[in-house]
């Protein structure tokens, strides 16, 4: 069924919008369908009317869209002069989820823009341009206007500990001068699990902050939109713009914006607003708009704004309590991210864990609740006393009871770790199949998908990847490396089978046989341990580097000593392999026993020379060309051959370590597959 809508103007020509319901239609058991409104991501909009007149918007969620209510009454119970008011969530008879919402009659913003461009052209054309008309078309005080208006809501939704998280100009509205900020907290309350069918428009990812890619909901996603619509509003173009949404996001990570055409007044806030790093924009709305010449005081919005930050609570961590992680729209375009969860490219092995999930959402829940508990601050305190008292009562019981689940549980979640690891490799290449779906997903007219043309060149996405590996946190990086070394000793123990059958098939089976192998097998998975760990410091950036090489160097020699305190503590034979290929009466007293057995610093420098020789920063680099290549386990032996011959240690031990460490290595280390390249 197809209806006139409002605005049209909004989508191409030759994709008519289709609505579900015809005027006059009875939904929800009492409004009426007067008409479609238009059809955004998450659904269909309606303009209807209540049995008893009352005008409303409604907003029918996408069937195949599930909405959790969890903690909607928080966004329910908001009311603000700048908001657009919620009424209400339901579900129809059909279990259809509906938002019902204020109707507001008013343009929206991004129409307001492109009427702006449009008389700016027309004068452009009558060689007429009034003076105070800014480059986009809109007069100043107009922008001024709706920044504030904007402002004083968003303002608003952050004191109440939320973030908007889809801010751009066809979510503001203007309702008889009086500015509305809409669309808030549904993208939150839709499961990313069930978003299979949500196309995400191109224009949305216009106004997202480069840290929404790694997952990250601050209330400074906000400013960094709000940022973006102020430099439309001023220029009339987009500070980063581009044909495809890769292209956007690229240059959201990796661009500057062009602030020439941007009045002087205005160049500062919105410099920072866009800032990379969250940590440098303004730290809330009140030092935004204290960065533009305004009169903070001057008008009642203004001064709301004042008001709401004033008895600001933390709401960028509050927000977070509430925000779950689960939609990454933009992680999900740039980084390979698949509903469903299966494949990322910079994946958290620890982002789906069930029960951790449950616990969170029972967290969110109670916070979410505690903040909408309408009760006085000293009861909410007695309630907080005595909810204390019970726990530390009850400790005698609780203390054991939770020691038993964690003692059940950390052993599960590393063999999760580990097998979700080892089952799904490579941990950090989305399959082709996802790649499929994903781009289905970002393309509108999925019948005949388009011929994607290379947007990005190589070094881009590398740079690209390589911002979303510097941006990780210090925790994700810990768990991958430890869960990289649980992966890598399970390399090592099924190595030391292999090794320990082939080598011992023909001889009798005692500890004293075992010992070389064992020792082998420690060797090279300290080796292959260390060098993932000091790998996580570097996979941020490219680069060959004499710290890198004194670094590893630093490593081998440790990892030498180990070898030796190991050698002699398992009595491995350590003459053996010298004697043969070396005169032991050439080698130095200082680094060699009479007999030709390495001492300590022998082992050390054979390491350290061996470890400072090769690039060992190839084999644990996420972005390394190939997961396992044999060439650079070639390079690895030959070398230590060759270092063999200036510092020799027993053979062919050495070779086998040295061809060892780097396999390893690169089985355990997280690899990004080059092919997603064109996914990226
Ligand atoms: N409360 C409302 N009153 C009047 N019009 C509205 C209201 N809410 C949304 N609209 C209009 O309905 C249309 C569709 O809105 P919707 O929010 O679904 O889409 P969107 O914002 O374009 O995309 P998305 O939902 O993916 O962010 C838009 O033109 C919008 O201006």
């Amino acid at each position: 069924m197809e209806l006139p809508a409002d605005h049209s103007n909004l989508l191409p020509p030759s994709r008519p919008m289709k609505f579900t319901h015809a005027p006059n239609d009875l939904v929800l058991d009492r409004y009426t369908i007067r008409r479609g409104i238009g059809v955004g991501g998450f659904g269909e909009v309606y303009f209807a009317v209540s049995q008893a007149g009352k005008e409303v918007a409604l907003k029918r969620i996408q069937r195949n869209l599930e909405v959790e209510l969890r903690g909607v009454s928080h966004c329910l119970n908001l009311k603000h002069q700048n908001l657009v008011s919620l009424h209400d969530v339901c579900r129809d008879s059909d279990d259809q989820a509906w938002v019902v919402m204020e109707y507001v009659a008013g343009p929206n913003l991004r129409e307001v823009l492109d009427d702006a461009a449009k008389a700016n052209q027309a004068e452009k054309r009558n060689r007429f341009r009034p003076s105070k008309r800014l480059p986009s078309g809109m007069f100043e005080s107009q922008v001024r206007h709706w920044f504030a208006g904007v402002s004083a809501g968003v303002a608003h939704l952050h004191s109440a500990g939320l973030v908007h998280r889809d801010l751009k100009p066809g979510n503001l509205f203007d309702d008889d001068g009086i500015v509305k900020v809409g669309d808030y907290g549904l993208s939150k309350f839709i499961s990313a699990s069930h978003r299979s069918g949500h196309t995400e428009s191109i224009g949305t990812f216009h106004y997202m902050a480069p840290e929404i890619g790694r997952g990250q909901y601050g209330r400074e996603i906000d400013l960094y939109a709000l940022g973006v619509i102020l430099f439309e509003m001023l220029t009339g173009e987009l500070p980063f713009d581009g044909e495809t949404p890769q292209e956007i996001i690229v240059k959201h990570l990796t661009d500057s914006p062009d602030l020439s055409r941007v009045p002087e007044d205005y160049r500062n806030v919105i410099s920072r607003c866009l800032q990379k790093d969250p940590k440098k924009r303004p730290r809330d709305v009140a030092e935004m708009l204290s960065l533009v010449s305004m009169d903070v005081q001057q008008t009642p919005v203004m001064a709301e704004v004042v008001r709401a930050n004033s008895d600001d609570r933390p709401a960028t961590d509050a927000a977070n309590d509430l925000e779950s992680n689960e939609q990454a729209p933009f992680a999900q375009a740039a980084l390979g991210r698949q509903e469903g969860g299966t494949a990322m490219v910079l994946n958290s092995p620890d982002s789906e864990e069930p029960i951790a999930r449950a616990v969170r959402n029972t967290f969110a829940d109670a916070s979410a609740w505690w903040r909408a508990l309408e009760t006085s601050p000293g009861i909410k305190l007695v309630l907080a006393i005595s909810a204390v008292a019970i726990l530390l009562v009850n400790t005698h019981w609780l203390l054991p009871v939770l020691s038993m689940v964690g003692f059940f549980y950390v052993p599960y979640y590393v063999l999760r770790h580990v097998v979700l690891q080892l089952s799904e490799p490579p941990s950090y290449s989305p399959s082709n199949d996802n790649r499929s779906n994903h781009s289905q997903q970002l393309t509108s007219a999925p019948a005949t998908p388009p011929k994607r043309k290379p947007t990005m060149s190589k070094a881009q996405v590398r740079a690209l990847l390589r911002g979303g590996l510097a941006d990780r946190t210090r925790l994700s990086r810990a768990a991958e490396w430890s869960t990289s070394g649980m992966t890598s000793m399970i390399v090592a123990g099924v190595l030391l089978l292999l090794s320990s059958v082939i080598g011992m098939r023909s001889t009798p089976f005692t500890p004293l046989a075992l010992a070389p192998y064992v020792w082998m097998a420690l060797v090279i998975w300290l080796g292959a341990f260390g060098l993932l760990g000091i790998g996580k410091f570097w996979e941020s950036t490219e680069g060959e580097g004499l710290v890198r090489r004194l670094v590893s160097a630093s490593w081998g020699a440790c990892l030498g000593l180990l070898a030796f305190a190991l050698g002699h503590f398992l009595m491995v034979p350590m003459d053996e392999g010298l004697t043969r290929d070396i005169d032991a009466t050439a080698l130095p007293v200082s680094f060699y026993l009479e007999t030709g057995v390495p001492k300590a610093a022998a082992m050390m420098a054979h390491f350290a020379l061996l470890f400072g020789v090769l690039r060992m920063w190839k084999p644990v680099d996420p972005l390394r060309r190939v997961r396992l290549s044999l060439w650079a386990v070639t390079v690895a032996v030959v070398g230590e051959w060759v270092v063999h011959q200036i510092v020799p240690v027993p053979q062919p031990a050495g070779m086998l370590i040295a061809g060892g460490v780097i396999v390893m290595t690169q089985l355990s280390a997280p690899w990004v597959k080059s092919d997603a390249i064109a996914t990226v």
